[in-house]
């Protein structure tokens, strides 16, 4: 019932919308979009939940497999319409799993959710072993969570080191401080570069960069990151994609929305797209980038264009930690 009143609430985008762009049906009226939390073909092998981070099936509870759980989540702002609708994503340890879909879809929502800046109405949301449902944004800190939100969110008349020092505020061991800023600083070197400068002088690239660092300071195990290509050039967005890698390269796992969905599928190792708050189609980034289905729907059929995909396992590795 949820599922029909979502299509028949679909509003396409305007033109030129790359999410909207094969033709004006409905994407989850299109072949094969009747089974929720549909697979790309050949992802799944039995017993191989990892290939999909929204697997429905509740695997017996293994902190190690699994550093974030969202499962079965519906979640909505007010009184208004659930925005998310049953929705379950997993991240996997040293992986980078990306959220693709249209707008609206609920993508930021989800993060949202994860980093305890929404409740949701109903659902599970854990922590390696811990239920985390229900708790602040603090308490999520805590627990391993780290958000990056959308948009610029560095303080500009403030150095690069005061920027990334606030993010040591809740750390309670004191004298960690210095090991987590020489790791912040090897793994963005532009941070050490610019550490006295101000931030404010910093291209948004860079300045990017400094947000990581400050989120990567409490060392968490998961580090939430919406739409970091937002407002970017080409060069700074495929900087802000390498040091993502690294991020995960060094052992975080990390959740990540993008609209650039093709440059964030290159980067991954697992996808979801996401269609009316669902997993629509879920697995190894690799494989959504080469299933041409999705690159008629969401990444603008380049390769019907004669472009070629983007080599297999370059970036897209760590699908089966
Ligand atoms: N603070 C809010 N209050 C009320 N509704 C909201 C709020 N934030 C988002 N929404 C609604 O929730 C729905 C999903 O929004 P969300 O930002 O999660 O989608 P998204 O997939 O991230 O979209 P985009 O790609 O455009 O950023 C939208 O209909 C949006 O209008």
């Amino acid at each position: 019932m949820a599922s029909e009143r979502a299509s028949e609430n679909w509003e396409l985008g305007g033109h030129g919308d790359p999410w909207n762009s094969a033709d004006e049906v409905p994407l989850s009226r299109r072949q094969g979009a009747n089974q929720q939390n549909r697979t790309v073909p050949g992802s799944q092998s039995p017993g191989d939940s990892i290939a999909d981070p929204s697997s429905q099936t509740d695997s017996e509870r293994n902190p190690d497999k699994y550093l974030l759980e969202l499962v079965d989540i519906e979640a909505g702002y007010g009184r208004a319409a659930l925005v998310l609708r049953g929705l379950t994503v997993r991240v996997p340890p040293a992986s980078v799993v990306c959220l693709v879909g249209p707008n609206g879809a609920g993508k930021s929502t989800v993060l949202k959710v994860a980093s305890g800046m929404l409740t949701p109405r109903s659902g599970r949301v854990l922590v390696g072993d811990q239920d985390v449902t229900g708790r602040g944004p603090q308490r999520m800190l805590e627990a391993g969570l780290s958000h990056v939100l959308q948009g610029h969110s560095v303080f500009k008349e403030m150095a690069v080191s005061e920027n990334v020092l606030l993010g040591a505020y809740t750390m309670k061991d004191k004298s960690e401080i210095a090991d987590r800023v020489d790791f912040v600083k090897s793994l963005f070197p532009v941070v050490a570069q610019r550490w006295s400068s101000l931030a404010g002088a910093l291209s948004g690239g860079q300045q990017k960069q400094v947000e990581f660092a400050r989120s990567l300071m409490v060392s968490p195990r998961v580090v939430l990151l919406d739409e970091p290509s937002m407002g970017l050039d080409p060069k700074a967005t495929a900087t802000v994609f390498e040091q993502v890698a690294r991020m995960r390269d060094a052992g975080t796992a990390v959740l990540l929305v993008e609209q650039n969905a093709r440059r964030a599928l290159e980067t991954a190792d697992l996808g979801c797209v996401l269609d009316l708050g669902r997993v629509h189609i879920a697995g190894p980034a690799a494989d959504l980038l080469a299933d041409p289905q999705l690159a008629d729907l969401y990444l603008g059929n380049r390769r019907a264009a004669g472009e070629s995909t983007p080599p297999a396992g370059s970036t897209a590795t760590n699908s089966t930690p």
